[in-house]
């Protein structure tokens, strides 16, 4: 059609305006049915006309009595044409500069060229269109409601801005290796890093319970509301996934209701803002919080894969649907999800892992929380005190309710000090609880600023056994929204509310009116729960243990059936969306409610009698399904070791265990084990969890093996291992967060018990200093052997300490190095270590920025070792000369068996010295040369020889 009309404006309007560009009066007249077409918006154009006073009112009224949208585009047309050429030229600069209203129009305008005299851009155009109206309402909206922080109750909120810090954020992926750290948020939405599935379209974020999900989510909604987010978003659409599950099976909604209703309702014309947003899916970007909230019957195999837009369906089939991409194609999507929530792989285009605090971010919230240095000052000195504390602090909603019981006990007692029995979770959990009580308490009840939890407590006991008994029954039914009427029949006061447990939440049922509530967040639910069962005399065994048998039933059912929730077809009865989180957290509060230290605590609450039994009954079950769970491990033997690799799950049982702080359960568990090689890889322990690997391994009556490699910890972690040390001959902490801190933390103690023989430190963030700190160990530890140090980020000054340490000891058998930055400097000293050492048999320096003056002094040291069976040289700077210097080597060294050269910049000149230098010499059994400057062809020539490997 345009095409069409262009070729029409040719004929009848160019040639006798050859010289000057057309009319605009003939412009409209030419294009009149194209502009009646794509004209959607009257009004806008009539509020321009009118503001400059080309209009008049009347002229407006006739234009609006017209019944049609095409019909009154003509009459505008018909009046703006006979009104001449400058009201023409006006009326098309409109159409060019309101792009929101009139996009369809633009390569119109790109096509003729339009080019606004001065006189017209001098003319002010206001954008009164519906869908840019609708967007700084959203942006307005949104920014308000993104501005503080929920979770802080209703009476103390922060705002955002002021206690928002950076936390660990990494891209990995499907198997969640790391692909390198976000450093800023607008890297989430940049293809050019991390995306692992070109056709998925959903960022997918995970991570624990309290680790900054929810707030990572308010933080980019903010930056969008404030345009600080430019990844060309013009919409934003915010949903809990909790509200799908409030929807009741028939529930029918469509697509533009979900998005207008549940977030923010357009003024005017929705039909047109919808239409644009079916036009434009790339302009808009969805936030989906906590995929694993979502409990519900509805079959999902039961609807067709594909939906209308206009169709009302299910509300789940709508999320599904977006996810998927089946719905507003091209849109952004972030999701997120706890840790362990089976997502479908092809919808995800990136992953992204969030880890917590690192101590730096630790270190910067507490400067955001405590705006007083001395303040700030005492409370960082006492969680160095109290690593326990500290290492729960890396989980960001952890680390907030301990600082906010801290502010309390300084306001209330002028106590520098958290109460020092705070060990474990549930301990923090209690003093978050008599924080909020006591704040509603009369002074009188504090006894003169003399603290007493108990009193505390038992001042509010029916209010916790209403506030245990709606939490219990949610817990059961998955339910974590209330209805006013649920709270009022639980007898839960407006008084009660006012505590802050729970806060008020956007209805979702449609009836805005009434308030619905939710915990302040899932895991303080948990907590309740557990009160509940302890503090009700007739829960029995059976609802004691409920939780437990429910996580170990999903477990069954999730190694048997489905692993992909939404899309396989799920046990008849099952919930397709199941995640059992909240009753581990559930478990593990009931463990440390009922532990023996809290035993003060309930006298006044519970019968002791009653207590005793429930105690006796929880950990006869904890010892029972420590068995079982043991009896499935996968055990194998190996030289000195018998090991036993445990399932992620494992790492909940040792945090019960931990929580019942009873040594004879830990000692039962040791025991259990029938092994002293513990693998605990890949099992998301974080650094807090070292506390309970602690209290179990410290049991062990002889040396150790503890492997946690991939997992998510760091120096605090390290520290809370100190019980264990003395009986660790193995520790491997491969692929965590552990610095400088935690290096020195483990020169510290290992150089104590001289029995560590193997350090595996692969991949942290360790620098130089830290490399002094293992240098020395090597230096002073004669039991050590095994160092892997690579993937950190050493430099020469670190190499070169680690070189000299080594050629001091006469123990050490291997070093890995590979991915540091030692540089030719580094080389060098290795080189000197190697000179004469005894023992050292594999070496690895590759990917170190080694050049030929490195390769060099190595390949000359090597002419003077007689230990040295593996070096590895891999993807580095060698050339032709640092090859002749190895085939000069190779012609005296008789002990190298296997030399990796592999992507380095070698050519047929240097593999010929090499190859001619194995005609003299029989023990070398490999020279690796894949990926050097050699071809196919060149390669040839070396055919004879097997053990020069080019291919
Ligand atoms: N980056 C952060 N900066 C400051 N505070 C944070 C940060 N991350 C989390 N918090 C604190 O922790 C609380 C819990 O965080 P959030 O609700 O985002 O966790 P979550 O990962 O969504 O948890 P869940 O999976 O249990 O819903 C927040 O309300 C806030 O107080």
């Amino acid at each position: 059609m345009e095409g069409h009309l262009c070729a029409n404006l040719k004929t009848s309007v160019e040639k006798p305006l050859a010289a000057s560009p057309p009319s605009c009066i003939a412009l409209l007249k030419v294009y009149r049915e194209l502009l009646v077409s794509k004209i959607r918006h009257t009004q806008c154009l009539i509020d321009n006309l009118i503001n400059n006073e080309y209009f008049s009112t009347e002229d407006a009224e006739i234009v609006v009595q017209f019944p049609t949208q095409a019909d009154k585009v003509r009459k505008i047309l018909d009046l703006v044409q006979s009104k001449g050429e400058e009201v023409s030229e006006f009326f098309i600069h409109v159409l060019q500069n309101v792009t929101d209203a009139y996009y369809e129009l633009q390569p119109w305008l790109d096509e003729i060229g339009y080019q606004p005299s001065e006189n017209i851009c001098s003319k002010p155009v206001i954008n009164t269109d519906p869908v840019s109206r609708y967007c700084q309402k959203l942006r307005y909206e949104l920014g308000r409601d993104s501005k503080f922080v929920t979770s802080y109750a209703q009476r103390e909120e922060m705002l955002l801005e002021e206690i928002y810090s950076n936390s660990i954020m990494e891209m990995v992926n499907f198997t969640n290796e790391s692909l390198g750290e976000v450093c800023q948020l607008q890297a989430l939405f940049d293809d050019a890093v991390g995306v692992i599935n070109e056709d998925g379209e959903t960022i997918y974020v995970f991570g624990d319970a309290g680790i900054g999900k929810s707030i990572l989510l308010q933080k980019i909604q903010s930056l969008w509301a404030k345009k600080q987010l430019d990844i060309g978003a013009k919409f934003f659409f915010h949903f809990r996934c909790r509200m799908f599950s409030c929807f009741k099976e028939d529930e029918a909604v469509c697509l533009k209701d979900l998005l207008f209703r549940y977030n923010c309702y357009p003024d005017q014309d929705p039909t047109e803002v919808f239409h644009h947003i079916l036009q434009f899916p790339h302009t808009v970007l969805f936030t989906f919080d906590g995929f694993d909230e979502i409990y519900s019957n509805f079959d999902l195999s039961s609807v067709p894969e594909m939906c209308s837009p206009n169709e009302p369906i299910h509300p789940l089939v709508l999320l599904v649907s977006l996810l998927r991409g089946k719905l507003l194609k091209g849109s952004k999507k972030i999701l997120t999800a706890r840790t362990g929530t089976e997502i479908q792989r092809n919808i995800i285009r990136k992953k992204v892992l969030l880890r917590g605090f690192s101590s730096n971010n630790l270190k910067e919230y507490t400067a955001m929380f405590f705006k007083d240095v001395g303040q700030r000052t005492l409370i960082l000195n006492q969680l160095e005190a109290n690593p326990n504390l500290h290492s729960l602090c890396s989980v960001p909603l952890f680390c907030w309710i301990i600082f906010k019981c801290y502010e309390h006990f300084h306001s209330m007692f002028d106590s520098h000090e958290l109460p020092d029995c705070s060990v474990t979770l549930t301990d923090v959990f209690l003093l978050m609880i008599e924080v909020h009580l006591s704040r509603s308490l009369k002074t009188s009840l504090l006894k003169n600023n003399v603290r007493s939890q108990a009193e505390v407590f038992k001042s509010r006991k029916e209010t916790l056994l209403a506030l245990g008994k709606i939490a219990y029954k949610g817990m059961r039914n998955s339910i974590f929204i209330f209805e006013q009427e649920e709270v009022s029949s639980a007898n839960i006061s407006e008084e009660d509310l006012q505590l802050g447990f729970l806060r008020t939440v956007k209805g979702y049922s449609g009836c805005d009116d009434q308030s619905t509530y939710e915990f302040l967040h899932l895991t303080l639910q948990s907590f309740f729960t557990a009160l509940f069962l302890v503090m009700e005399e007739r829960a029995g065994n059976k609802e004691l243990l409920q939780f437990f048998n429910e996580c170990s039933s999903a477990e069954a059912a999730q190694r048997t059936c489905f692993h992909v929730p939404w899309l396989k077809k799920p046990l008849t009865g099952e919930d397709p969306f199941r995640n059992n989180e909240h009753f581990h957290f559930t478990n593990l509060f009931l463990c440390g409610l009922l532990s023996r230290s809290n035993e003060k605590l309930f006298k006044h609450l519970v019968l002791p009698a009653v207590i005793r039994k429930k105690r006796k009954t929880l950990i006869t079950y904890l010892g029972e399904s420590m068995k079982s769970h043991l009896k499935g491990v996968t055990r194998s033997r190996l030289p000195k070791y018998n090991q036993v690799q445990v399932q992620p799950n494992f790492v909940w049982m040792l945090r019960c265990i931990y929580e019942t702080q009873n040594e004879k359960v830990g000692k039962l568990a040791a025991k259990r084990m029938h092994a002293n090689y513990i693998k605990l890889t890949y099992c998301n322990a974080y650094s807090a969890d070292c506390s309970a690997i602690s209290f179990v391994m410290h049991h062990f009556q002889k040396r150790l093996a503890l492997d946690l490699d991939n997992n998510n910890i760091n120096d605090y972690g390290v520290k809370q291992l100190l019980p264990c040390f003395s009986k660790l001959a193995v520790i491997r902490l491969s692929v965590n967060q552990i610095t400088d801190h935690g290096a020195r933390i483990l020169y510290e103690e290992l150089s104590k018990y001289q029995i560590v023989s193997y350090l595996g430190l692969y991949n942290n963030q360790i620098t130089d200093i830290g490399a002094k700190y293992v240098a020395k160990l090597i230096e002073e530890c004669s039991s050590l052997e095994y160092v892997k140090i690579g993937a950190n980020k050493i430099t020469s000054e670190g190499g070169k300490c680690l070189a000299q340490a080594i050629q001091k000891s006469t123990t050490m058998f291997e070093i890995g190095m590979w991915g540091n930055q030692v540089g030719d400097e580094g080389a060098k000293a290795f080189a000197e270590a190697l000179r004469n050492h005894p023992r050292l048999t594999n070496v690895s320096l590759a990917f170190n920025g080694i050049t030929t003056e490195g390769g060099k002094s190595i390949a000359e040291a090597l002419q003077h070792n007689n230990s040295v069976k593996i070096f590895w040289l891999t993807k580095n700077e060698l050339d032709d000369e640092a090859a002749m210097s190895f085939a000069e080597m190779l012609k005296i060294n008789k002990k190298l068996v296997h030399l990796w050269l592999i992507q380095n910049q070698i050519t047929a000149k240097g593999v010929k010295y090499l190859s001619e230098a194995l005609k003299e010499n029989t023990a070398i059994k490999e020279v690796c040369l894949n990926g050097n400057l050699i071809s196919q062809e060149e390669a040839k020539a070396f055919e004879s020889e097997e053990r020069i490997v080019c291919f």
